[in-house]
């Protein structure tokens, strides 16, 4: 069952079947039947389909922002913002497409080759709740202008979300046998994976159906690519400003409510400005982030996406002061919906589960690093890989620190934030490849050698 309730009160909105196992075998013979037609339009022509449904979603920004603030609790100005971002995706794919599907000529050895860059066929694409729109058009706006067609299967509280941009795909001209939205089940996904007429799989989401989804798609030999989970870390080495780095690495770790995948999760910190910064954060956090109604814009800390999720982070903040972390301020639930108190630990240490696992909420941990060396040690020391940023006055030391961090990206005095011209992805267990960027449309292409 795919079911909408609204996580700022609880209210049951509207549940929607699953897709029977024949309605999943009807999508995937669509995708399949329509790729020869597709991937045989020039790609100026696929290329203005997908330029025309960066202007439905620009056209639609109120109508998208305000279904996901009732699926999963999204601030409504933070849905808008979301929208800005789906939207600049589709343009640059659009207008920089052409360029980067063109023949690459090659002076080889006794000759000349060139490589060709082709689609592969039809995707499933599994994307996540905590960006709705964002994540399925990095996947899909690369692979329409590149030829492959998609069947898509959003999260189960999304099915508005999943709708309105099939239908905004549809208005703008993509066939219907080119982009197909399934409402299949987690249970039927090794059956489209072991299909002979998919040839890939994108998913974004928990390391947990990312192993499944690995592991069934490497039986049947298909193209994996995994957006997964992060703890990214984000190193102060010193400042001239402790107001604004407060407020700055504060917004970073609270947007969309601490459920991004690349928010700075932990927060490391020199050893000389420590008590400082965690003293104005605290203050910061208590203060600023009142939980408040995702519709109205005014709102700081809106609900988590779902009373599921917001007992789970609150379970990891009470093992957490268990296992001997410090409560600084925060970590209790707050009824009726799915709120939970903006919440900073310190005194979190190797052997405690929040030290190694990822808090996928409103929650800053904040590590006290005695050298620079102790700041990189610490930075790199989880299973994860995603991104990560450095802080300081010192532009030649931040670039220093952030050659040694293991992570697939690195932002200096700035965290995260996906733009459509940078690849996005990471290492470790944050994921398989990446999207975004020119690096975004090479996943499923097939980059044919031709010996002329
Ligand atoms: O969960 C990961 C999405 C990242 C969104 C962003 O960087 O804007």
């Amino acid at each position: 069952m795919y079911v909408v309730t609204n996580p700022a009160n609880g209210e049951l909105v509207e549940e929607v079947a699953n897709s029977t196992n024949e309605e999943v075998q009807e999508a995937i013979g669509r995708v399949h039947s329509g790729f020869p037609g597709w991937r045989s339009r020039t790609v100026a022509e696929r290329a203005a389909i997908v330029a025309r449904a960066a202007d439905l979603f620009e056209e639609r920004v109120d109508e998208f922002a305000n279904i996901m603030t009732l699926e999963m609790g999204k601030r409504i100005n933070e849905g808008r913002g979301e929208i800005g971002i789906v939207v600049d995706i589709f343009r640059y794919y659009a207008e920089h497409g052409p360029a980067l599907l063109a023949d690459e000529p090659l002076d080889i050895k006794g000759g000349r080759a060139v490589i060709t860059k082709s689609p592969i066929g039809a995707l499933l694409g599994i994307m996540p709740w905590n960006f709705p729109c964002y994540q399925v058009a990095r996947f899909v706006a690369p692979n329409l202008v590149l030829g492959n067609t998609i069947l898509l299967k959003h999260a189960s509280i999304c099915p508005r979300s999943a709708r309105a941009i099939e239908e905004v795909l549809r208005d703008a001209g993509v066939p219907d046998d080119v982009y197909v939205n399934t409402f299949a089940s987690s249970r039927q996904i090794p059956a489209i994976l072991a299909d002979p007429r998919i040839q890939g799989v994108s998913l974004t989401g928990s390391e947990q159906a990312g192993m499944s989804v690995a592991a069934e798609a490497g039986r049947h030999l298909k193209k994996t690519v995994l957006e997964l989970g992060g703890s990214d870390p984000l190193i102060v080495l010193d400042t001239d400003d402790m107001d604004e780095t407060v407020n700055a690495t504060a917004t970073a770790r609270m947007r969309n409510c601490g459920q991004s995948c690349n928010a700075p999760k932990r927060m490391i910190v020199l050893a000389d400005i420590y008590d400082e910064y965690v003293d104005q954060l605290t203050k910061r956090v208590a203060e600023y982030y009142v939980p408040g109604d995702p519709a109205d814009p005014e709102t700081k800390l809106p609900p988590l996406a779902s009373v599921a999720a917001a007992d789970e982070v609150a379970a990891q903040v009470a093992k957490a002061v268990e296992q001997g972390a410090t409560l600084r301020t925060g970590g209790h639930r707050i009824e009726p919906g799915a709120f939970l108190e903006a919440t900073v630990l310190t005194d979190v240490a190797p052997g405690m589960d929040a030290y190694y696992e990822e808090i996928f909420g409103p929650v800053v941990i904040v590590f006290r690093a005695e050298t620079e060396d102790d700041a990189v040690r610490l930075a790199n020391d989880t299973p994860f890989g995603l991104g990560a940023s450095v802080w300081g006055t010192d532009p030649d030391r931040l670039r220093r620190v952030a050659e040694r961090i293991d992570a697939g990206m690195v932002y200096l005095n700035r965290a995260g934030g996906s733009q459509a011209d940078l690849p996005f992805g990471g290492i470790k267990r944050s994921g398989i490849g990446r999207e975004l960027g020119p690096a975004g449309i090479e996943e499923f292409m097939n980059k044919k050698s031709i010996r002329l």
